[in-house]
């Protein structure tokens, strides 16, 4: 599954990209124990939520509002990102503010994960035993997160 977006990654409290997108790529690896008629849990289930998940991040302009570095601030029709005592302005309709620290491949694989673990009873209900979730920015370059359930 895909979602385009850009972002830029903060690497410290005075460096960071410029902004710039990419068209990611997410993989996500589900371990469940075999439920008889030759198949686990219907797969289908989370490969729809993965898409829907994908739609929410696509065509945004993704900023981390769990970063140490940036502060944002939202102003009317503005938001204001502020970065190593720059002001970066957005328009709010193109900003979308993620619960994670950094723009990076680790905290949207996280983001994913923690989206896709909510339905605890489901995953019960499925004996899923673990997921990973690895989100790619080009061919050969990603970041993966993993959960093992009780
Ligand atoms: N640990 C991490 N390090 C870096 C991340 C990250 O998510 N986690 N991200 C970046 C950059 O945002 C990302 O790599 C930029 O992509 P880049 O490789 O520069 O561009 P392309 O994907 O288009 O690949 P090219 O080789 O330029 O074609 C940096 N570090």
């Amino acid at each position: 599954m895909k979602f385009s977006a850009a972002h830029f990654t903060i690497f410290n409290a005075t460096e960071r990209e410029r902004l710039h997108g990419h068209n990611f790529t997410v993989e996500v690896d589900i371990h469940a124990r075999m439920l008889g008629n030759g198949m686990c849990f219907d797969y289908g289930i989370y490969k729809d939520r993965i898409v829907a998940l994908c739609r929410e991040l696509n065509e945004w302009t993704i900023l981390p509002t769990r970063s140490k570095y940036l502060r944002i601030e939202e102003a009317g029709e503005h938001v204001h990102a502020h970065f190593n005592g720059q002001c970066i302005p957005f328009l709010r309709g193109d900003v979308l503010l993620l619960p994670i620290e950094n723009a990076t491949l680790e905290e949207f694989a996280y983001w994913f994960l923690q989206r896709l673990c909510e339905d605890r009873d489901a995953l019960r209900a499925h004996a899923i035993a673990a997921i990973e979730v690895r989100v790619f920015s080009g061919p050969g370059q990603s970041a993966g997160r993993r959960m093992e359930l009780d």
